[in-house]
């Protein structure tokens, strides 16, 4: 996606940033990378640039259990990898199972239930 490509995911009204821990968050999708674009993220950040939030799929399903989504923002992701970045920056948008069946199809650990409904 570049900068000035809207999200999709844009007006779902989340505003708020949340340093989210890396590690609960699932990435289905293998990054394919621009090896400087990746460096230069890392000096960004490492020199205290406010990167763009990533866009986090947030599901809810069953009541109690969340699962979190990036299926986006490869460059960012590996450049706080790479740093040892325990959280990301990170917009969380509440999403239903449905959504994540959407995009991975088969893969999705949702397909099964959407299936049946
Ligand atoms: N130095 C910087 N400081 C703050 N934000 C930056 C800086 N450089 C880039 N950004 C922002 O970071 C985001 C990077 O998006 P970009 O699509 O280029 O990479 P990515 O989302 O990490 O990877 P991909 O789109 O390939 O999955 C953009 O919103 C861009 O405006």
């Amino acid at each position: 996606m570049s900068a000035d490509e809207p999200s999709i995911f844009v007006g779902c009204g989340e505003k708020e940033v949340h340093d989210v821990p890396m590690s609960v968050i699932c990435r289905p999708i293998p990054s394919v990378l621009d090896q400087e674009k990746v460096a230069n993220f890392q000096d960004a950040i490492q020199n205290g640039a406010e990167m763009t939030p990533l866009e986090v799929l947030w599901v809810e399903e069953p009541p109690g259990s969340n699962y979190y989504f990036a299926l986006g923002g490869c460059h960012r992701w590996e450049a706080y990898t790479r740093l040892k970045s325990p959280t990301v920056p990170a917009h969380l948008i509440r999403v239903p199972p449905s959504t994540i069946t959407h995009f991975l199809g088969s893969s999705s650990p949702f397909f099964k239930r959407n299936m049946q409904q």
